[in-house]
């Protein structure tokens, strides 16, 4: 078995580390001693994850301390929702959980924002640690501390920032995940080379065969890559006060438009981001920001990683709608953050209604 590799999140006293390879589901109980030894665990997991590492990891974690509970919940995008969060609060308040239990996220993005949530809240704030599943998770939300649950009229609406103690991502469980939701997770990759790394950027275009081939070399690179580059912007901005953390919103005004209007369950956040970047690049042309070339680039590697690029015209207005309430409208202004070229990004105050316009065309 090869060693780990790690990438540090500094962060002050929430500083943690991402542990990243093979094998690590075995070595759990090592990894988060620290933070669990001797201490009540709740494993929040959803029912399709469980019932493929759900023994595993509670016989992991069996080995640091002897009290344990596992809360399973419905898998999908519809349980990141309040209703879930009061269900698992009432479970764990039964058990009982207290302010020392710490809650462990087996799962996916849904899973680590759900259950980040619920630890942020339970007791005032209990501590966490992801063991993120599905590609998107190990590339990106289980990284940062961004936790929370969606409204019916706005995604991630409300939520809290919550740093996990550690992140252990073990790439020999990506081996069960679907084909869909594997190409969903490379959205995000392929956003961290549009926003920040156009070396990323290449080598995912010249390695699209092997990354679909799921080749462990290339997928331990590319969540290594974007884990340090998601560390690296967090770093700088762990709260997105700053705008620099705005960054990694490309695509996601109009993706969590589409996610929302579309009532959660029609496209994944992958693919609706996937769409919104395409569309985000036209309004970026529209304002001269980039030109076809970029655009034609940009569309191809959605492409070639089996993303959708367009969702059925007819829902303008409710995407616009949706848009308004953004987190990222601030005194009544919507901010998008668009591409100048391969690798950076720059926030644009409310574009006009032309190039809003041309990015709902691209769109459909
Ligand atoms: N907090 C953040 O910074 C951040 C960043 C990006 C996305 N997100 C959020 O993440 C969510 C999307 O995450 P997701 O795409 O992981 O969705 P998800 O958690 O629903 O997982 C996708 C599907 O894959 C299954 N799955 C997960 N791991 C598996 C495995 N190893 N084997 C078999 N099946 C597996 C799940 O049961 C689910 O059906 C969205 O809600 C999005 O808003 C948050
Ligand atoms: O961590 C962040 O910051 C991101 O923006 C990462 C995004 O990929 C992610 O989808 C995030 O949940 C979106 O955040 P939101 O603040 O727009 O809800
Ligand atoms: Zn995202």
């Amino acid at each position: 078995m090869t060693q780990p590799q790690t990438v540090d999140v500094p962060l002050e006293d929430r500083s943690y580390k991402i542990h990243i390879g093979s094998g690590l589901i075995e070595q759990l109980g090592t990894l988060c001693a620290p933070f669990i030894a001797d201490r009540h665990v709740v494993i929040i997991s959803d029912e399709k994850v469980a019932s493929h590492y759900l023994p595993k990891v509670e016989s992991a974690l069996e080995s640091v301390t002897s009290r344990g509970n596992s809360l399973v919940v419905d898998e999908g995008e519809t349980s990141k929702s309040l209703d879930t969060c009061y269900q698992l609060w009432q479970e764990m308040i039964e058990l009982p959980a207290d302010r020392k239990s710490v809650v462990v996220a087996l799962g996916g993005g849904v899973i680590g924002d759900l259950a980040g949530f619920v630890a942020a809240g339970f007791a005032r704030g209990i501590d966490f640690i992801q063991i993120p599943t599905s590609l998107l998770a190990q590339v990106d939300s289980s990284v940062g501390g961004k936790t929370g649950v969606n409204l019916p009229q706005a995604k991630n609406m409300v939520g809290a920032f919550w740093q996990p103690k550690t992140v252990v991502i073990d790439i020999d469980v990506l081996e069960t995940l679907d084909d869909r939701n594997f190409r969903a997770g490379l959205a995000e990759v392929i956003k961290y080379g549009l926003i920040m790394d156009d070396a990323l950027f290449t080598r995912i275009e010249s390695s699209m065969e092997a990354i679909l081939n799921r080749e462990p070399a290339i997928i331990t690179e590319l969540i290594q890559r974007c884990c340090q580059c998601k560390a690296d912007v967090v770093t700088e901005d762990e709260t997105e006060t700053s705008g620099r953390r705005a960054i990694l919103n490309y695509g996601h005004t109009i993706g969590h438009a589409i996610e929302a209007v579309y009532g959660y369950g029609e496209y994944l956040h992958g693919e609706a981001i996937s769409i919104g970047m395409v569309a985000e690049a036209e309004m970026a042309k529209a304002l001269g920001m980039v030109d076809d070339v970029f655009c034609d680039r940009q569309k191809a590697i959605f492409e070639s990683a089996g993303l959708p690029t367009t969702c059925p015209a007819g829902k303008e207005e409710a995407l616009i709608e949706a848009m308004t309430r953004d987190k990222k409208v601030a005194s009544g202004k919507l901010n998008f953050i668009l591409p100048t070229k391969i690798g950076d990004v720059e926030s644009v105050a409310t574009p006009g209604g032309e190039a809003i316009a041309a990015a709902l065309k691209a769109c459909s």
